[in-house]
């Protein structure tokens, strides 16, 4: 059986950027993809060239085993696109707007108003059926327009940054919405900047900076080299430059550093006595304000692999929500 999208070495430039630089990977029917970069990391230029929005420079794409640079229009019916800004009609209300787009896909006037009825119920959106697209708040125009690109049931849907720009309770409702879509049976490519959001969704993930994929590979595969090590961060005020050096000199086995001020880290085979390390720290004049285990987090991979820090990946996008 064809992977629902096969992508192999795909390069786009803009001028003088590279915007994407021999990208290949494939995701497989009814999988969850996750493709996590930065700010200006190739991510929509991909979900755009894999949409028939645009085309790549070089490369293939094929779309359920239907080559899209030949027969794009074919693959056209059995894709759903969600972008990151929307594409709905203002002045329209959400039930219209939503049978309008399935006329677009041929559906009959019945099944699109059933549909258009189920769907805004669905996404919590019946009381404001009826009201014009354009006095929604952000939350609501990103889930109509998520029912909008899933309308005629597609096998495939591409959802660039789902959750970007809106409050947590909104954001929280669509990974469920994803996730029920996902349990359904949909194979999803999810464009993404937060991590956490990678790490709960997604079947695998690849991480992409600057135009180029770096890592593709599981969620469980990325997490399982950090399983085994036991890790404990210990906030402490003003730790000098020779700490770390003192404390691998006093505690064999556990490997230290420094994160950033005020942070020490502590790496072990085993599990960590943090008592025994903070009255150490404390004996030298320090004062310690917390001490704490860390699970292993696809925070911690991503940042290992991509030598980007976290929160510069999820601040270089103002609009930005934290999950909770
Ligand atoms: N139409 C365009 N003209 C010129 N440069 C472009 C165009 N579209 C994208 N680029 C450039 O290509 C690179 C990749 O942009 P892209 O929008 O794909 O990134 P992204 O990962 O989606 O970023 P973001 O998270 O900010 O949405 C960037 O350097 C961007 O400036």
């Amino acid at each position: 059986m064809h992977p629902s999208i096969l992508v192999e070495n795909l390069s786009k430039r803009f001028e003088n950027v590279a915007a994407l630089s021999e990208v290949s990977f494939s995701v497989g029917r009814g999988e969850l993809f996750g493709f996590l970069g930065p700010n200006g990391a190739g991510k929509t230029t991909t979900i755009n060239m894999l949409t028939g929005l645009a085309r790549p420079d070089t490369g293939t794409i094929r779309i359920a085993g239907i080559d899209c640079t030949q027969k794009n229009r074919q693959a056209q019916h059995l894709i759903g696109v969600v972008p990151d800004e929307s594409n709905l009609y203002p002045e329209l209300s959400g039930f219209d707007n939503l049978c309008f787009c399935a006329a677009l896909y041929g559906m009959a006037k019945p099944d699109r108003q059933r549909r258009a009825r189920e769907l805004l119920a669905d996404f919590g959106l019946k009381d404001a059926a009826d009201r014009r697209f354009s006095g929604y708040s952000k939350g609501m125009k990103r889930k109509l327009t998520i029912a909008a690109g899933i309308i005629h049931q597609p096998e495939i849907l591409f959802l660039d940054e789902p959750t970007t720009g809106i409050d947590v309770a909104s954001a929280r409702h669509l990974r469920q919405l994803i996730d029920d879509l996902h349990q359904g049976g949909t194979t999803i490519f999810l464009t993404t900047h937060y991590i956490e959001e990678a790490e709960r969704l997604c079947d695998r993930i690849a991480f992409i900076v600057a135009g180029r994929i770096v890592e593709i590979s599981s969620v469980a595969d990325l997490l399982q080299p950090l399983q085994a090590k036991h890790v404990v961060e210990i906030a402490c005020e003003n730790p000098n430059d020779g700490i770390t050096d003192r404390l691998s000199g006093a505690f064999a086995g556990l490997a230290f550093s420094s994160p950033k001020q005020g942070l020490i880290r502590v790496e072990a085979d085993k599990p960590v006595k943090a008592g025994a390390i903070v009255h150490f720290l404390e004996e030298q004049g320090f004062e310690v304000s917390e001490a704490k285990k860390i699970k292993p987090s696809l925070e911690e991979v991503f940042v290992r692999i991509t030598g980007i820090e976290a929160n510069a990946l999820e601040n270089g996008n103002q609009k930005g929500n934290r999950m909770k």
